[in-house]
């Protein structure tokens, strides 16, 4: 498999203000990578950067082997569906995809029609009109028949409802498993859409602080629940990552995976061994900011409880 994006020392500056700094990292071709990071954190920049919208200020950008900025030829092979995406002044969603086909090669009609019906999209309401989803739904629309060889979606939810959204990751992972290519989407609803990343780009204040493969990265850590004490004697030896109280009860996020000796104290104490969800391993390494940390206590899915 070949490299699609391939970053080294990105350094981004407005003014005399550094939003990225020093910033490696490469996506291998037909990978799904999510792009996350605190708000602020500088995760539009680098798509900004990587599609070729602005220039860097310092470092090697590669996208598809060439340097992004006015290169056509690289140019030609993007989308970046940004999340406050312009268009012109009175169109209406059926000018967009009509006009889509002339900039993507790849363009397929038929899924535009189906998704079309899918959103409930109005095609004949001027864009300025639509609501916040479904200005959502038209960018979503236009980013996966584009089927570009690399596709950036910005936040992509933004004022879709569930359902909606569920729609969205459920035929983006569908079309892409008929349609393999390089997709980078940054978001902050990390549990909802983690069943597509396979790979995980963490910023925070311009920094790259992780860069995993998502299943690697769950089975490197484990959740351990029940009263307080027991959990601590659970956890000896282990790197507490997070810690999570609810009452009387404490849920802990820790570092490896459940030996026997801890399995056997799980069985005798009551204690619940679970695997680690994306969303809570990104935040037991403080990345998603205070307020998740505060969040009461929530069994994770698929819980096993050892008796
Ligand atoms: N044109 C600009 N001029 C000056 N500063 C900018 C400009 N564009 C972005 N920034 C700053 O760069 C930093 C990174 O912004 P960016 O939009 O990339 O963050 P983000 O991770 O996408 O955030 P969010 O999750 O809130 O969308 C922020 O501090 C922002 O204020």
């Amino acid at each position: 498999m070949s490299t699609a994006i391939d970053v080294r020392g990105l350094r981004k500056a407005y003014g005399k203000t550094t939003v990225l700094r020093d910033i490696d990292f490469s996506v291998q071709e037909n990978t799904i990578c999510g792009l996350l990071g605190r708000n602020g954190a500088g995760k539009t920049t680098i798509m900004s950067v990587l599609s070729g919208q602005e220039p860097s200020s310092g470092g090697d950008v590669r996208v598809l082997g060439g340097e992004p900025f006015e290169n056509v030829s690289v140019l030609s092979r993007l989308c970046f569906m940004r999340e406050n995406q312009k268009y012109p002044e009175d169109f209406k969603a059926s000018h967009v995809l009509r006009t889509a086909p002339w900039f993507y090669e790849n363009w397929d009609r038929d899924l535009a029609a189906d998704l079309v019906a899918q959103f409930r999209l109005p095609l004949e309401t001027p864009i300025k009109k639509l609501s916040r989803g479904q200005l959502s739904s038209v960018a979503i629309i236009v980013g996966m028949a584009a089927r570009s060889p690399v596709t950036f979606f910005d936040e992509p939810y933004l004022g879709l409802d569930a359902t909606a959204r569920a729609i969205f990751y459920d035929r983006l992972l569908e079309d892409f498993m008929e349609h393999p290519r390089t997709i980078m989407m940054s978001t902050h609803l990390i549990d909802e859409a983690s069943n597509l990343l396979e790979r995980v780009i963490v910023i925070d204040q311009g920094r790259k602080v992780m860069d995993a493969d998502v299943e690697e990265a769950k089975a490197a850590a484990f959740t351990v629940s029940g009263p307080a004490a027991a959990v601590e004697a659970a956890s000896r030896g282990h790197r507490l990552l997070r810690r999570q109280t609810l009452g009387g009860l404490v849920s802990a996020t820790l570092e490896g995976q459940p030996d026997g000796g801890t399995r056997a104290l799980a069985a005798e104490r009551g204690l619940e061994l679970g695997p680690v969800t994306l969303q809570s391993l990104v935040a037991a390494y403080g990345l998603l900011g205070g307020d998740d940390t505060e969040s009461p206590v929530e069994p994770a899915p698929e819980q096993e409880t050892i008796r």
